[in-house]
Order: structure tokens, then sequence, then C-alpha cells
């Protein structure tokens, strides 16, 4: 943080530090210029009193004034800073190859924390400055009592105690945050509910927002307990430490006024003593109050070292072979199995398959069965918990992660809305060509969804999006086209996932799109041996392809062409002809 702010104005930087230790310096010379001016009356020297009553209202004025303009450069790069972290948050979440992290509770909340808490940088960047302001204070104010009494020093010593305790303190109040953290999330989520437009709709069909309100209140008061009690335990610590300093400051007054009465100092001392206690006091409380915010922005640091270690730490070391131009066998599933973080059961177990190169894959299988699961592990957005997957023998693992998702394309069941004009939202799927409006209608084109341009007011230039100005809301179908259109625009993949890409379309809709795809997907398979993979629970469709995979619990059950699963009338069998004597009914 303090290199961003030396880069972005060093002039600036050195200036405002200048101010800032001059205005730490004003306060402890104020006391110390009325000790002299109280003296030089008391002593019934006019001259003296008068330059020293001159320097008390210059003193006045540059402690008011000083630092309030020496925080100005702070504040912008403060700024900086913080827009700086949160791009940096961005990366570290979003710039992750795969989805486990993501997905681990601890790593969410350290997320969400992170999220709350990145205002505070700012904190500590000023934070950093008058704790050099108050450190110079602090030594000038040491320097002045020793002048009175060496043994004035213990005032500032017994200080000491009181950071320690403030620093116990906080760490109290970190557990009561971490403690709390899930609790948050998910009143956060509840929130967002209750405020989004897009659950609006079932909220006020099952009548749940009172529910919804209900138990968001119902865990901000137990979010509230939790951090209370963290609170009043940190409140008792620190009230510890600073009893200690009270009685410190008590016994120093009592002592110089008691060597003034004596006759061993001038009333100026007694004046300087007491005028100093006091600022030491503010000092400590000032410097307790710097420790409690540096603390808070110290451990959203060590938040941030842990996400940036685990970012480092999940590039896989192997990739040390280069992805192919095409699949020339196919892409081989051993022994896979797979469990989500967290989970306690597999979501997929002993996978033993293989996607012959240019081929259509369908898979089929009741909901929860691991389907989605499967297709996950081919995109690498997961890595196998066991086994491998392979492209023509060699392990997806070795290849570089960027290299494979250049030549994997995909639309899944729940795709992006992009709220952008209709061709971004469709050529994002390959940025290079985000500007390239014939790439795009082609694209729209292959997933049988040129007309849905011409209903746009704008057509490609229409923006979506009901909650912008002039923004244009689709229907679920619509979006659902256009991100059939985003998985179309890599012209060459090895791998198209088609994960019920179709659920919003009707039957017929999805069997002409599909026939027309295969078709395609057959043309450009047979030049770079892609493989399609299409998950549907639409026997029309999936009768179409080359091979048809049925999963059940996670396991492959069924697999071969459609006529040979008829004959074997089994799982795919059963479900078929159900299907069939539906249609025909
Ligand atoms: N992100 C996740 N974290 C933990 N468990 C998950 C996650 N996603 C899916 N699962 C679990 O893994 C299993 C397989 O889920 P998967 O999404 O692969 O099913 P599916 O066959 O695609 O179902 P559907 O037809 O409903 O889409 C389910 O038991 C599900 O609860």
């Amino acid at each position: 943080m303090m290199s961003l702010a030396w880069r972005s104005g060093r002039v600036k930087i050195v200036l405002s530090t200048a101010l800032m230790i001059l205005g730490g310096v004003a306060w402890p010379m104020l006391a110390f210029a009325l000790r002299e001016g109280i003296n030089a009356v008391t002593n019934h020297d006019p001259a003296k009193a008068v330059a020293a009553g001159v320097s008390v209202g210059l003193l006045v004025i540059a402690a008011l004034l000083l630092q309030h303009f020496a925080y100005v450069p702070y504040a912008e790069t403060a700024e900086l800073a913080v827009v700086a972290m949160n791009s940096e948050l961005i990366e570290l979440v979003a710039g992750s190859g795969r989805l486990e992290q993501q997905e681990r509770t601890e790593y969410a909340d350290r997320i969400a924390l992170l999220r709350r808490e990145i205002a505070q940088f700012s904190d500590g960047m000023t934070g950093l400055m008058a704790a050099l302001a108050l450190a110079v204070s602090m030594i000038v104010t040491g320097i002045l009592l020793v002048s009175v009494h060496p043994l004035l020093l213990l005032l500032p010593v017994a200080a000491v105690p009181a950071l320690f305790a403030t620093q116990r303190a906080q760490r109290q109040v970190a557990a009561a945050r971490d403690r709390s953290a899930t609790a948050v999330r998910q009143a956060q989520h509840l929130f967002d509910l209750a405020t989004s437009a897009v659950p609006a709709k079932e909220l006020r069909v099952f009548r749940l927002q009172a529910e919804v309100r209900r138990r968001h209140l119902e865990l901000w008061v137990g979010i509230g307990r939790v951090l209370r009690s963290g609170e009043l335990r940190s409140a008792v610590i620190e009230a510890s430490g600073q009893v200690v300093f009270a009685v410190t400051y008590v016994a120093a007054v009592l002592f110089v006024l008691r060597e003034t009465v004596a006759g061993g100092n001038q009333v100026g001392d007694a004046v300087l003593v007491i005028a100093l206690g006091a600022q030491v006091n503010q000092q400590v409380s000032g410097a307790l109050d710097l420790l409690r915010r540096l603390q808070r922005v110290a451990e959203s640091m060590a938040r941030l070292r842990g996400l940036r270690a685990s970012a480092t730490g999940r590039t896989a070391p192997t990739a040390d072979v280069e992805l192919p131009d095409g699949i020339r066998h196919g892409l081989t599933m051993r022994d896979v199995s797979f469990g989500y973080p967290g989970a306690d059961k597999l979501a997929l177990t002993d996978v033993n398959l293989t996607l012959p190169a240019g081929s259509v894959v369908a898979i089929i299988g009741e909901n929860g069965a691991g389907k989605t699961t499967l297709v996950k592990l081919l995109c690498r957005l997961y890595d196998a918990t066991a086994g491998t997957i392979e492209v023509d023998g060699t392990d997806i693992r070795r290849f570089p992660v960027d290299q494979w998702r250049r030549r994997v394309t995909a639309a899944f069941q729940d795709f992006v809305r992009f709220e952008v004009p209709a061709q971004q939202t469709v050529g994002v799927g390959q940025l290079a060509q985000i500007d390239d409006r014939a790439a795009v209608l082609s694209a729209l084109d292959r997933a049988h969804a040129g007309d849905l341009v011409d209903r746009l007011p704008q057509g490609l230039s229409t923006q979506l999006g009901n909650s912008w100005c002039q923004g244009t809301e689709l229907s679920g179908g619509q979006w659902q086209k256009l991100a059939l259109g985003r998985a179309m625009m890599r012209e060459s993949p090895l791998l198209l996932i088609l994960d019920e890409p179709t659920s919003a379309l009707d039957a017929e809709a999805e069997h002409q799109l599909f026939e027309r795809y295969a078709a395609n997907a057959h043309r450009i398979g047979r030049a770079t041996g892609a493989i399609t993979v299409l998950v549907s629970h639409r026997f029309s469709t999936v009768r179409m392809a080359d091979l048809i995979l049925a999963v059940a619990d996670g396991r492959i059950v069924e697999a071969g062409s459609h006529s040979s699963l008829l004959a074997a009338n089994g799982m795919y069998a059963g479900l078929y002809n159900m299907q069939a004597a539906a249609y025909r009914r």
C-alpha cells in the first residue's frame, strides 16, 4: 500500500508527512510554551511572557490545521489502494481456473469478510501516517516530561499495558467476526433474495416476503449476540489496561503538585505536567484506536495473503504438454471418481468410458444422477478426486488449463444472463470476435436463434435486461437461445458441451435444432475429432447421438447406441418407451 502511495506522488507524500509530523510536535510544544508563559508571568518577565503568548497562539493554529491538510493526499492514495485491492480480489476469486476453492465454506466466508472489510484498507493508509505523527508527538512529550523529573517517564510507560490489552481485545473481536461469518453470509443471501428482481416472482407467489424478513432478522439477532459477546470481552480487557494508566496519571499529577508546593518546581512545570499528562492520555487512546484500526487492516491483509497463497497453490504444476490441434482417438475416463468439496458422498464413482473422436455423445439420467458433474470434469472446472481423464492417452492435467479452455465451449443449464447489448452477450463466447457482427450472426444462426435478433428493437445493439434504462427483457427461452449462440461462437472447439441447453425450448424446436447441429458437429468432428456432449431429458433428441450414456447414482450403468440400448431393454429402453408412449397419447 505504501509503495502504491509512493508511486502515485512522491512530492505530495513527503510534504504531507512533514505536515503530519509538525502537527504531531505542535501539541506537546504547546504545553511547553504554556509553561514558559506562566513561569515568565510568575518571574515578572513581560517580554518573555509576550513571546510565549504568541508561540501559544501559533502552536494552537498549527496543531489544529496542519494535520487536516496532511490527510488529503493520503486519502486520495488510499482510495486508489482500495480500487487496487478490489481488483486483486476479483482476480484471486474469478481468476481461478477451477471451482473447488470458491465452493469451500471457509473460502467463501473469507471472501465475504474481505468484501466487507476492503474499505478499511484506506483506514490503514491514513492510520500509518497518524501513527507516525503520534510517535513523534510521544517522543517530544517524553523529553519534556524528563526535563521536569525523570520519574515522570513512567507516565508514557504506563500506557504500554493498555496497548497490549487492546491487541488482545481486538483478537476477541476478530474471533467473534470469524465465528459469525457464515451467518452473515446467509443473512446477506436472504437480503439479496428479498431485494433482487429475479427471486421477486417466487417470493410473492409463495408469500415468502415475511418469512425471508423473519429469518434475516433472526440471523442478525444471533450474529449480534456473537459479536456483542466478543465486544464485551474486548471492552473488559481494554478497560483493565486503561486502569493502570489512569492510576499512574493521578500519581504523577499528585507528585508534581507536591514538588511544586515544596518549592522544587515552578508553577509552570506543574501546568506542563498536567497538560502533557492529558495529552499522554489522548495519545494513548489515539494509539489504542489506531492499533485497533491497524490490527483490523492486518487481519484483512492476512486474509488476502491466505487467498493469494491458495491462488498460487492451485495452478497444476504438471502442465508440461502442448494441447494437440485435434483429437485422434478419443477422450477416455479411467476409474474416475469425484466428490465435491465438503460433501461426504461421491458424485461420480469409478467411471470408465471412452468418448470416440468426432462423435456426438448424449448423457441421460435422473435429476442428481451426476450428468452435470461429469461434464464439469470434462471442462476441467474440477479435477477428478481419483482416476484420470485422457485425450488420446495423455492426462488432461498435463495440458495447460488455459489451452484446454480455449478449445472447450459450453452452454450450461444455469447459463448467465449478461445484461449488455445483445451482440456482446453472444460475442463474449469468443472475446476476440465480440465486435464482429458477422461472426455473432453466424453463431446465432448455428444456434437456430437468428430470428430472435429481428425481434429485438435495435437488433444486435439492443441493451438487454430491464434493470437498465431502455433495456429489453427477454423470455427464459430467448435468453437461453442467446446462451446457445454464445457457445457457438467458438468454431473449432475440441469439446462442445450442451448441458440441457434447450430446456426452455419446446421439444420440436429442440429436435430441429439438434438435428441441424448434429450434422454440423459430425462435419467438424471429422476434421478435428471434436466431441459433442449433450445432456438432455428429451429422448427424441438423445436418440440421434452416436453414443448414449445412462448415469444413475454417479455411475455409468449403460452405454451404447440407441438401437443397441433398446435391444438391451434396460434403463434407457424403459425411459425411452415411457416418453414415447406419453407422446403418442
Ligand atoms: N457444487 C456442488 N457441491 C456439492 N454437491 C453438488 C454440487 N453440484 C452437484 N452436487 C451434488 O452432486 C450430485 C450430482 O449432481 P449433478 O448436478 O451432476 O446432477 P445431474 O445429473 O446433472 O442433475 P440434473 O438433471 O438435476 O441437472 C447431486 O447429488 C448433487 O447434490
